[in-house]
C-alpha cells in the first residue's frame, strides 16, 4: 500500500512558483543539482501541475556502472534529488530522505535524458511520501526507473548541528550558494 499510512494532501505552498517555472539548484555543491560539481548529475527541475515537479537528468560518461550504461546508484541519486526537490518546493520546508526505494526496469544508456515526473503523495505529521517515474528521452518515453520515498521534515538546526563547519561558513559568507532559499545560517 502506498502511502503506507493515512495521509493528508496539502495544497502546494503559496510561494511555489507557477507551473512551467524552472527551479534553481538548491545548493551549488549538491551532487544532484549543483553547478559547481563538475561530474554531478546537474538535474534540472521545473514546476508541474498540481502536486508535481518534473526533472531532467542527462547521463554522461562520468555516470557509468557497466560500459555505456548508467550506474544504478547514481540513478537512485537522481531520484533522491527529484523527490527531495518536490518536497522542498511544494511544502517549502526542509526535509531529508528517510527511506528511498527504486525499481530499475530498463538499462539507461550514456547520452539518455531521463525525464522524471515526481509527485507529492501525502503528508502524515513529519512524514512526507513522494513517488516518481523516469522515462527515456521523452515525457511519454518508456519507463526505465520507478521510485518512492519517505522524507522527514526537519528543522534548519538539523543542517547546522550536523554539517561540516567550513561548509556552513562558506554558505554564511555567500548565501547565493543556496539558490533562492532565504535562510539565515549564522551558527
Ligand atoms: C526554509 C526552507 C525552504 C525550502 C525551499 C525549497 C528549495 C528546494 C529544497 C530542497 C531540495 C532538496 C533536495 C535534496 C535531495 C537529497 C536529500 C537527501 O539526500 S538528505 C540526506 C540523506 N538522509 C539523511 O541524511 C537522513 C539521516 N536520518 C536522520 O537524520 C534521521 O533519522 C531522521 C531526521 C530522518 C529522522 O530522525 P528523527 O529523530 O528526527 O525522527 P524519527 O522519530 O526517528 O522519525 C520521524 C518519523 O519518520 C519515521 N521514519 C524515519 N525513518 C524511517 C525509515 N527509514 N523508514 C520508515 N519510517 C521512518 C519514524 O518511524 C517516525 O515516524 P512516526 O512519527 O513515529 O510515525
Amino acid at each position: 500500500m502506498w502511502p503506507p499510512v493515512a495521509v493528508e494532501l496539502p495544497e502546494r505552498h503559496e510561494d511555489t512558483p507557477a507551473p512551467g517555472t524552472d527551479l534553481p539548484p538548491h545548493y551549488a555543491y549538491c551532487f544532484g543539482c549543483g553547478d559547481r560539481q563538475e561530474d554531478g548529475l546537474h538535474l534540472r527541475a521545473s514546476v508541474g501541475e498540481g502536486q508535481r515537479i518534473r526533472s531532467r537528468f542527462t547521463v554522461t560518461e562520468a555516470h557509468q556502472g557497466a560500459p555505456g550504461l548508467a550506474h544504478g546508484g547514481l540513478l537512485a541519486c537522481a531520484f533522491d534529488e527529484a523527490l527531495g526537490t518536490t518536497v522542498g518546493n511544494l511544502l517549502r520546508r526542509p526535509a531529508v530522505t528517510g527511506r528511498l526505494e527504486t525499481d530499475f526496469l530498463r538499462p539507461v544508456p550514456v547520452g539518455t535524458t531521463l525525464v522524471i515526473d515526481a509527485r507529492l503523495d501525502g503528508v502524515a505529521g513529519r512524514k512526507v511520501y513522494v513517488s516518481a517515474e523516469g522515462r527515456i528521452d521523452a515525457e511519454d518515453g518508456p519507463v526505465a526507473v520507478r521510485a518512492r520515498a519517505l522524507f522527514v521534515l526537519v528543522e534548519l538546526k538539523h543542517f547546522i548541528d550536523n554539517g561540516r563547519a567550513e561548509d556552513l561558513r562558506a554558505v554564511a559568507a555567500d548565501p547565493s550558494l543556496l539558490g533562492s532559499r532565504p535562510v539565515e545560517l549564522n551558527p
